[in-house]
C-alpha cells in the first residue's frame, strides 16, 4: 500500500511538476486549467441532474402511474440536459485545442531559441536526428497532454466527487461502496502504470536515436555506398526497428493489462452496488426513485477514473518527450544569455582586443583548445591566423562570436568586455563566414538576404558581384531565384564559398571574420574576392582564418597558433625574420607543396 502510495504520488508530481515548469513560459495554462475544472464540475452538475431526471421520470411513470403528459417539463428538462452535457465535450476540444496550439509552438520557438543560443561548438555534442526528433514528436506530446490528459485529470477530480456527494445524500451505504472502492482504481492503474513508464521513456530514446541513425544514414549515403556499408548499416536500422518493436508491443501489453483491470474493478464495483441496491430495494429498506438514481450514477462515478486509464498511458508518452525537451532547455548556455541588459555598442568599432583569453571543451580531458591568448586588431587591418589543423584558429573564431565564454581572460571591443555586452548587440557587430557554410533549401537571392532580410534585390546583387558570384547567377535562367537545393546540393564548393561571402558582406557588419573564405575558389576567383576584401579594409576589421599563405602576405597582424598557442605575431616580413615556423610555412606553400597545416 506504501509503494502504491508513492506511485501515486510520483505520477502526480510528474504531471504537475509538467504542468508548473509549462505554466512558466505558456502564458494561461492557469486560465485553461481554470475553464478546464469549471467545465468539469459542469458536467459533474449535468450528470447528476439528468440522473436525477430520469429516476423520476421513471418512478413517476413505472410505478406512480402518471401520463407522459403529466412528466412532459421533466422531460423536456432532460432533453435540455443532455443537450448541455453534449456541448461540453465540443467546448473542451476547442478549448484545449487551441491551447495545445499555443503552447507546442511558444515551446517549439523557445527549444529552437535555446539550441540557436548554445552556438556551433556546444551543439556538435548533440545528434541532428535526435534534435530533430524532440522538436517534432517532443513537442507534439503536447497535444495529447492539453487535450487529452489535463481535461481527463480535471473531470476524474471533479466528477466522481460530485457523484459520490449526490449519492452519499440519496443513500449513505450505497455512498460508502463507492467510496470504499474509489482509491482502489487509481492505484491499480499507477501500479501497472509505474511500469509502463520505464518502458515508455526507453521507447523514446529508442526512437529518437533510431531518427538519429536514420538522418546519419541518409546523409552519409554516398560515402556508405563506396565503402560498401550499406548493408551493415540496413543491419543496423533493422536491429533498432526490432528492439524498437519489441519495446512497443511492451507497452501495448501494459496498456492493455490495465485497460483490463479498470474495467474489471470497476464492473465488480458496479455489480457490489447493484446487489446492495437490489437488496435493500426488495427489503423495502430503499424507495424505488433514490435507488435509480445510485444505480445510474454508480457506473458514472467510474467512468471519468476508467477513461483516465488510456490518458495516464498518453501522459506517460507526453513526459517522456517533455522531459527531454525540459533536460535541454536546462543544459546551461556557453555563453552569456542574450536577455541580460548590458551596455549598447554601436559601429563604427575602433578596435577589439584578446586578453590572456583560455579556453578547452567542455567534457574533455584533452589540453586546452587555446591558451593565454592575447592580441588587438584595429579598424583599417587584415588580421590573418595561420598555423596548422587543430592548433585553435576556429575556437579563437568562436569565441569571438561567442559561440562559447572564455574560460579566462577577456574578448573586448572598443575596451567594453564581452561579458557587458548583451549577445545578440554583439553578434549584430559580426559578419562571419564559416568553414562549412549552411545553405538553406531556398532561391540564391533568399540565401544571400539571410545575411540581411531586408535587402533590396540591387543590394543583393552588388553583394553578389564583390563575392564574385554575380556572372555565375547571372548565366542561370531563374538567375537569383534559382532554388540551391538542401545544403546547396546545386551548387559547387566555391559557388557555396562565394554565396557564404556574398551573406556575410550584405550584413555590413564592422568586424568580418572569415574562416577558409577562399579555400575551394580558383585563383582568378580568389584574387577577386581578396581585392573586394581590400577596398573593404579601410573601414572594418577583418580577421581571416586560412591554410593558403600567399593570401595574407598583405595582412597587417600575423597570428601564427600552435597547440592553441599564439606563438609568433606580426607582419609577413616580420615573421619571415622572427620565427622559423612560419618560414618553414612560407618556403612550404611557395613550392606548393601540399602541406598539411
Ligand atoms: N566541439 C568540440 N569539442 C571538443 N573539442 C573540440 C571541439 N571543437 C574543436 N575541438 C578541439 O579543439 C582543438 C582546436 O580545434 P579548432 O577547430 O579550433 O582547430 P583549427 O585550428 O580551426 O583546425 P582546422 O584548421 O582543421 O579547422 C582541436 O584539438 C579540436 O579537436
Amino acid at each position: 500500500m506504501t509503494q502504491s502510495a508513492d506511485a501515486l504520488q510520483s505520477s502526480r508530481n510528474a504531471l504537475l511538476a509538467i504542468g508548473l515548469r509549462l505554466s512558466g513560459f505558456v502564458p494561461g495554462i492557469r486560465l485553461f486549467l481554470t475553464l478546464q475544472a469549471a467545465l468539469a464540475l459542469g458536467s459533474a452538475i449535468l450528470i447528476v441532474g439528468q440522473s436525477y431526471l430520469l429516476a423520476q421520470i421513471i418512478a413517476r411513470v413505472f410505478i406512480g402511474r402518471q401520463k407522459p403528459e403529466q412528466v412532459f417539463s421533466l422531460l423536456l428538462w432532460l432533453l435540455v440536459l443532455m443537450l448541455l452535457r453534449i456541448s461540453i465535450p465540443w467546448l473542451n476540444e476547442i478549448l484545449a485545442g487551441h491551447m495545445a496550439v499555443r503552447a507546442k509552438a511558444l515551446v517549439r520557438e523557445k527549444l529552437l531559441k535555446h539550441l540557436l543560443l548554445r552556438g556551433p561548438a556546444q551543439l556538435k555534442t548533440e545528434q541532428s536526428g535526435e534534435l530533430l526528433h524532440t522538436l517534432s514528436s517532443g513537442v507534439e506530446s503536447l497535444d495529447a497532454y492539453f487535450t487529452q490528459v489535463l481535461p481527463q485529470l480535471c473531470t476524474a477530480l471533479t466528477v466522481p466527487i460530485i457523484v459520490l456527494a449526490t449519492v452519499l445524500l440519496t443513500d449513505i451505504p450505497s455512498g460508502l461502496i463507492l467510496l470504499v472502492t474509489l482509491p482502489l482504481l487509481p492505484i491499480f492503474m499507477i501500479l501497472i502504470g509505474k511500469q509502463s513508464e520505464q518502458v515508455t521513456r526507453q521507447r523514446w530514446q529508442e526512437l529518437a536515436q533510431m531518427s538519429a541513425h536514420f538522418l546519419d544514414v541518409l546523409q552519409g549515403n554516398t560515402t556508405l555506398k563506396l565503402f560498401g556499408r550499406s548493408t551493415a548499416q540496413r543491419l543496423i536500422v533493422r536491429q533498432v526497428s526490432e528492439r524498437f518493436g519489441h519495446l512497443t508491443m511492451q507497452v501495448l501489453r501494459i496498456a492493455f493489462l490495465s485497460a483490463l483491470t479498470m474495467e474489471m474493478g470497476t464492473t465488480l464495483s458496479i455489480a457490489v452496488v447493484a446487489v446492495e441496491v437490489g437488496i435493500r430495494l426488495l427489503s423495502a429498506q430503499l424507495l424505488f426513485a433514490p435507488a435509480l438514481l445510485v444505480l445510474l450514477l454508480a457506473p458514472e462515478f467510474y467512468q471519468p477514473l476508467r477513461a483516465l486509464g488510456p490518458q495516464f498511458h498518453a501522459s506517460l508518452e507526453s513526459a517522456a518527450g517533455l522531459q527531454r525537451i525540459f533536460a535541454l532547455l536546462d543544459t546551461p548556455l556557453a555563453c552569456r544569455n542574450e536577455r541580460e541588459a548590458g551596455q549598447e555598442l554601436r559601429p563604427p568599432i575602433q578596435s577589439l582586443q584578446f586578453a590572456k583569453v583560455h579556453y578547452s571543451y567542455p567534457g574533455t580531458n584533452r589540453s586546452a583548445a587555446l591558451v593565454d591568448a592575447s592580441f588587438q586588431a584595429h579598424t583599417g587591418q587584415i588580421v590573418a591566423i595561420i598555423g596548422a589543423s587543430g592548433a585553435g584558429k576556429s575556437t579563437l573564431a568562436h569565441l569571438l562570436l561567442r559561440f562559447a565564454e572564455p574560460r579566462q581572460g577577456t574578448i573586448s571591443l572598443d575596451g567594453h568586455a564581452s561579458s557587458t555586452i548583451p549577445l545578440e548587440q554583439w553578434r549584430k557587430l559580426f559578419a562571419w563566414q564559416p568553414q562549412h557554410p549552411w545553405i538553406f533549401n531556398m532561391s540564391i537571392a533568399e540565401n544571400i538576404a539571410m545575411g540581411c532580410p531586408r535587402a533590396s534585390r540591387a543590394e543583393i546583387i552588388a553583394a553578389a558581384r564583390k563575392a564574385g558570384l554575380h556572372e555565375m547567377v547571372n548565366a542561370l535562367p531563374q538567375g537569383y531565384d534559382t532554388p540551391v537545393g538542401e545544403r546547396g546540393a546545386r551548387l559547387s564548393g566555391g559557388q557555396i564559398q562565394r554565396l557564404s561571402l556574398a551573406r556575410a558582406l550584405l550584413k555590413r557588419a564592422p568586424i568580418l571574420v572569415l574562416d577558409e573564405a577562399t579555400s575551394a575558389l580558383d585563383t582568378a576567383s580568389e584574387a577577386q574576392v581578396l581585392e573586394t576584401l581590400k577596398a573593404w579594409r579601410p573601414s572594418h576589421i577583418i580577421l581571416m582564418i586560412t591554410h593558403r599563405l600567399q593570401t595574407i602576405r598583405e595582412a597587417d597582424l600575423i597570428l601564427l597558433l600552435n597547440e592553441g598557442r599564439i606563438v609568433a605575431s606580426g607582419t609577413h616580413a616580420e615573421l619571415q625574420q622572427r620565427s622559423a615556423l612560419y618560414q618553414q610555412l612560407w618556403q612550404a606553400s611557395l613550392s606548393n607543396l601540399e602541406v598539411v597545416l
